[in-house]
């Protein structure tokens, strides 16, 4: 080879495009490598997810399982063959709810028990209703701790009392169950405890200062819990449901603040019947977290905190999405901001009316929490998010678009003469 021939071999090599990675090349690569990391975290996530719990003949007790949500999660667990307890205080309601639950069975060995019990109330009272369901139905394989109520109101206007009363129903009444069982549990190395928190224990809300609280509560058990419990194979289920359509549901709507019904509404209204498919499903497969629908999601990703984690999948997807859901959290908060300022200008404004022009409206509905306004008048509150028409009746009722609406309009026609 001629000192020519090598130095044109040599810029060949530098220059050669065979050889140097092409734009496309360089795709097919990262692609590869993407594939690959995806197989083998998908074949190594097994090692940190739980194994399935069967509800086929496992014994299930369900606190507050006479009503909504606690129902249809008895129902749903029934449909895979489990023998029921339920826990509740009503027993008109619990014997009503035992014939539904009945309805579901797919075997004839299957029992629903049901044990009139306040859950909140004396520790001795619940250990030993426990003790009678186990001792009837055999050990419990998964608790669901569904018993609770909610009260929404504008902070200075709740009685002192709710703060006290919702902390004890809905956390306490969540620790005397959980307490009753856990010992049976560690000592048979398995078991399911879930907790039924809410989307307002994931986000403080206007109105929910009561609330809020509550359910914020059941996390900070649960993840204590879970650090206890996961080398006894026993797992832990925090489920942040929406708004879901059941009889406590109707209940709370009755005296909400306009504002918490806005908000709320971003998220939606869920059966209790979806609602109760997906807790299940997440707490046989031991996962922490349980949420429903997209805003859930979101929700649960964002607040995942040092929670702990029950799939590779899990962990990666919180990661990679943590910048972007804070930054379209910043926007919901913005949004929610301007609905409260929105409301509070809209009362200043009709009171200013009210002043100046008498007479006296009837007595106000003090469930409606709002001034009394006078004349008719039809805003528009909207944001990104929730588009409302707010309608201000000669009563002083505040009227909202949709369902909501509809019902204040016949609460409005029963009260007037
Ligand atoms: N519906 C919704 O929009 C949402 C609800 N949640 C939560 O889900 C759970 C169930 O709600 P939902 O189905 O709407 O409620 P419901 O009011 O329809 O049912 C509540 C159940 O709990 C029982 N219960 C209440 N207090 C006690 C007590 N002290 N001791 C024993 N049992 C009690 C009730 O029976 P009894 O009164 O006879 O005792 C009833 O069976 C609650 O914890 C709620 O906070 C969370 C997010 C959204
Ligand atoms: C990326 C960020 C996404 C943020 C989405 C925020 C959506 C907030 C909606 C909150 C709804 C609260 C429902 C409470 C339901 C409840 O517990 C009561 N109904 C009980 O009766």
């Amino acid at each position: 080879m001629s000192p020519e021939e090598g130095l044109d071999a040599a810029e060949r090599l530098v220059s050669g495009s065979r050889w140097l990675p092409t734009p496309l090349g360089m795709l097919l690569a990262a692609a590869a490598f993407g594939v690959t990391l995806a197989l083998v975290l998908y074949m190594i996530s097994p090692l940190i997810s739980p194994k399935p719990l069967k509800l086929n003949g496992a014994h299930v007790v369900v606190t507050g399982g006479s009503s909504g949500i606690g129902k249809c999660i008895a129902m749903e667990c029934y449909r895979q063959g489990a023998f029921i307890t339920l826990l509740a205080r009503d027993e008109s309601k619990l014997v009503q709810a035992k014939k539904e639950v009945e309805r579901c069975a797919v075997n004839d060995k299957q029992v629903v028990l049901c044990i009139s019990v306040d859950v909140s109330k004396d520790y001795g009272q619940v250990e030993n209703v426990m003790k009678q369901a186990q001792e009837k139905l055999g050990p419990v394989d998964m608790l669901v701790n569904c018993a609770g109520t909610s009260v929404s109101g504008k902070f200075e206007e709740l009685e002192m009392d709710r703060f006290r009363s919702l902390m004890e129903v809905n956390y306490l009444g969540s620790i005397y169950p959980t307490r009753a069982v856990i010992t049976t549990m560690k000592e048979r190395r398995m078991g399911r405890v879930v907790f039924m928190s809410s989307q307002a224990g994931q986000i403080g809300l206007f109105g929910y200062t009561a609330y809020s609280p509550s359910k914020f509560a059941l996390r900070g058990l649960a993840e204590s819990l879970q650090m206890e419990m996961k080398p006894y194979n026993i797992y832990v289920t925090v489920a942040y449901p929406p708004d879901t359509d059941t009889p406590g549901f109707a209940e709370e709507n009755k005296c909400k603040p306009l504002e918490t019904r806005l908000i709320s509404e971003t998220s939606g209204v869920y059966q209790p019947e979806q609602v109760a498919k997906i807790v299940v499903k997440d707490a046989m497969q031991g996962n922490f977290n349980s949420s429903v629908g997209t805003d859930g999601y979101l929700l649960s990703a964002l607040t995942c905190g040092m929670s702990p984690v029950t799939s590779i999948m899990e962990g990666l997807q919180q990661i990679v999405t943590m910048g972007l859901f804070r930054t379209i959290a910043l926007f919901y908060l913005g949004s929610f901001d301007s609905i409260v300022r929105r409301c509070m200008i809209q009362r200043e404004q009709s009171r200013a009316v009210d002043k100046s022009e008498a007479p006296p409206p009837p007595q106000p509905d003090p469930c409606f929490q709002a001034p009394p306004y006078l004349g008719c008048s039809t805003h528009v509150l909207s944001s990104r998010f929730t588009t409302s028409h707010l309608v201000v009746t000669p009563e002083g009722a505040m009227l909202t678009s949709g369902d909501h609406r509809r019902a204040i309009k016949s609460r409005v026609r029963d009260r007037s003469p």
